[in-house]
C-alpha cells in the first residue's frame, strides 16, 4: 500500500524506525479476513494490515476484546488464511497452505513459533518439561542435551525439568511454553495475550525474559495484548487496531503519552489511574461510537 493511500484510509504513517524493508525480518502485507455473518453480510475482523519488524524489533498490536488482534496473529503464524495479503519472513514468503514434505513443515515452523494464553492448550500433558524440550529438539535436528541450557534459560530448574504441565504453576507454564518455541530457533515469535493470565510479578518476570531473549538471540517479537502497560514494556512499536483496522501506529511510547486518534486516547483513558473515573471512561467511548 502506498502512503498515500494510507493517507486516504485514515492510518497514521508515522516513519518506523523499522522503516527499511531490507532490514526487515517479518514483513507483513495487507492482511485482510472477513467473516460470514448469521444473518447476511461479512464481518470485517481484519482490513489492510501492514508491519515489519526488524531482527531483534517487537511490535505490539493493541485493541479491546473483537478488534481483530487474535485474527491478525493467527493470520501471520498460518493458523487462519487470509482473504488478501501476504507474510514474508527473511525475504521468503510464507505459503498459504501448510506443506506437506516434511522438511518443508519444518522449515516453516523455524521461521514463526506462537505462545498462546493458555499454554496447557498447547503442551502435551504426558510430556515432563524435560521431555517436551527435548522432543522439539530433536524434532527439528538439534543436540536433546540443549534442553538444560533451555530450561536455564527461561528461569526452570532440575525440579521443574521432572515436572509435567499440570504439575507446573502457570508461570511455569508460560516459561516452558516459551521454551519449546525457542527450542525451534524461530525468527519470529508471536504471542498471543501471552502474560494475560499471570499475576502482575510473574508477568513482569515473563516480560523481562522475553525482552533478554530478543537481545540475545535477534528473535523478532509480535505481542497482542490488550494491556497497555504490557506492550509499554516489551515493544519499541505499536499498532492500535479498532473494528478490524490500524487506526493509529508509531513508537510505542509516543502513542502511549501522546496518542493521536481518539480511540487510542479512549484506550489510555479506560486504564485504572490517579484520579480515574468509570464513568469518564463510559462517557469518552459513548462519544466515540
Ligand atoms: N472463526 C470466526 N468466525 C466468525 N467470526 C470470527 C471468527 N474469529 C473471530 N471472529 C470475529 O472477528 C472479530 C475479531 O476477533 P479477534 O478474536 O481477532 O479479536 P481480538 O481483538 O483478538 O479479541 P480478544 O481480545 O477478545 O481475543 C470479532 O468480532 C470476532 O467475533
Amino acid at each position: 500500500m502506498t502512503d498515500d493511500l494510507r493517507a486516504d484510509k485514515g492510518v497514521l504513517e508515522e516513519p518506523p524506525a523499522q522503516d527499511d524493508v531490507a532490514d526487515a525480518l517479518l514483513v507483513v502485507d495487507g492482511l485482510a479476513k472477513t467473516y460470514p455473518l448469521p444473518g447476511g453480510g461479512r464481518l470485517t475482523a481484519a482490513e489492510d494490515v501492514s508491519f515489519r519488524v526488524a531482527p531483534g524489533g517487537s511490535v505490539g498490536i493493541v485493541g479491546e476484546s473483537g478488534s481483530g488482534k487474535t485474527t491478525v496473529a493467527r493470520m501471520i503464524v498460518g493458523l487462519v488464511r487470509p482473504d488478501s495479503g501476504t507474510v514474508t519472513v527473511g525475504g521468503r514468503p510464507r505459503a498459504a497452505r501448510t506443506p506437506r514434505r516434511r522438511s518443508a513443515r519444518l522449515a516453516r515452523a523455524r521461521e514463526i513459533q506462537m505462545v498462546f494464553q493458555d499454554p496447557y492448550l498447547s503442551l502435551d500433558p504426558r510430556l515432563t518439561a524435560g521431555q517436551c524440550l527435548r522432543t522439539a529438539l530433536r524434532l527439528h535436528g538439534r543436540d536433546e542435551a540443549l534442553a538444560v541450557e533451555l530450561l536455564e534459560r527461561v528461569g526452570l530448574g532440575g525440579r521443574e525439568a521432572e515436572a509435567r504441565p499440570r504439575q507446573l504453576s502457570g508461570g511455569q507454564r508460560q516459561r516452558l511454553a516459551i521454551a519449546r518455541a525457542l527450542a525451534v530457533e524461530p525468527q519470529v515469535l508471536v504471542l498471543d495475550e501471552a502474560v494475560a493470565a499471570l499475576d502482575v510479578s510473574v508477568q513482569a518476570q515473563i516480560l523481562e525474559l522475553l525482552d533478554g531473549i530478543r537481545r540475545d538471540t535477534g528473535v523478532a517479537l509480535v505481542f497482542v495484548s490488550h494491556d497497555l502497560a504490557v506492550v509499554q514494556h516489551i515493544t519499541d512499536e505499536v499498532l492500535v487496531m479498532r473494528r478490524g483496522r490500524v487506526v493509529e501506529r508509531g513508537p510505542t511510547r509516543r502513542v502511549l503519552t501522546d496518542p493521536a486518534d481518539p480511540y487510542t486516547r479512549l484506550l489510555l483513558a479506560s486504564v485504572p489511574g490517579d484520579g480515574w473515573d468509570p464513568d469518564d471512561a463510559v462517557a469518552a467511548r459513548a462519544a466515540l461510537a
